[in-house]
């Protein structure tokens, strides 16, 4: 099945947070209806706040709902830099305070070393995930697929779940979900704010180079269910 993306653009990020929220709160809770479970992956970065308040106001089964990251700074979770620092203080409150957190940064010093415990961490999620949150900087990377890591192309073609990036252009290394395991999801959403993003998107659909927009894996991928929301 050829998946036609739809994109939506909004005039307020409100707007859009109220939107995606929803349509995400219900895909989940059609997930618990159909399974009893349901599985969701975040992004970090700045875009999602106003996404994650509203998704955290939404009227599901919470805690029947496994929450993860789709990549995360090697920092501890106290740290600014930290994702799962952003999740729990921006999306898990209000009802979501019931979902079940699952987060990627262990006690070992570096990603490689704690990528095997990170993978047991989330074993339990239900997949195929049900829903993936995906940001994109203006380089063209999305989740922690840098173009200038020496990791891209295995991180674009292993069949690994998780594997440690390290980028040169942003701080920390990170750990982050694989391409596969992205694409594998039953809907992405792609969630863009400002001109910049869409300019840089635009100029993603119009090459085909995917070791230098990273982006390029997910808006190539024929059989992924991706929607872009994006707002001024
Ligand atoms: O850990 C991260 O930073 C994200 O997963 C990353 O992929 C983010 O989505 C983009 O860098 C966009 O970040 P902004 O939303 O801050 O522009």
């Amino acid at each position: 099945m050829v998946n036609v993306p739809v994109f939506k653009s909004f005039d307020e990020r409100q707007q859009l947070a109220k939107a995606l929220a929803h349509k995400i709160a219900n895909q989940l809770q059609s997930s618990i209806d159909t399974s009893g479970k349901a599985s969701l992956l975040v992004s970090g970065g700045s875009t999602p706040l106003a996404l994650f308040a509203a998704l955290s106001e939404e009227a599901i089964e919470w805690r029947k709902v496994a929450v993860s990251l789709v990549d995360e700074r090697w920092v501890s979770p106290t740290h600014p830099d930290s994702n799962e620092r952003l999740v729990r203080k921006y999306l898990l409150k209000n009802r979501a305070a019931s979902a079940n957190f699952h987060g990627l940064k262990n006690m070992y010093e570096t990603p490689e070393e704690g990528v095997a415990m990170a993978i047991e961490a989330i074993a339990h999620m239900q997949q195929p995930f049900d829903v993936v949150i995906l940001g994109m900087g203006n380089d063209g990377h999305t989740a922690s697929w840098f173009p200038c890591s020496k990791e891209i192309e295995s991180a674009l073609s292993s069949d690994k779940l998780l594997l440690a990036v390290n980028p040169t252009s942003a701080p920390n290394a990170r750990i982050s979900f694989s391409g596969n395991a992205i694409a594998s999801a039953k809907q992405v959403y792609l969630h863009l704010h400002g001109d910049d993003k869409l300019e840089t998107l635009n100029k993603a659909l119009a090459g085909d180079d995917v070791y230098s927009m990273p982006i390029r894996y997910i808006l190539q991928n024929k059989a992924l269910a991706y929607d872009v929301y994006w707002s001024k």
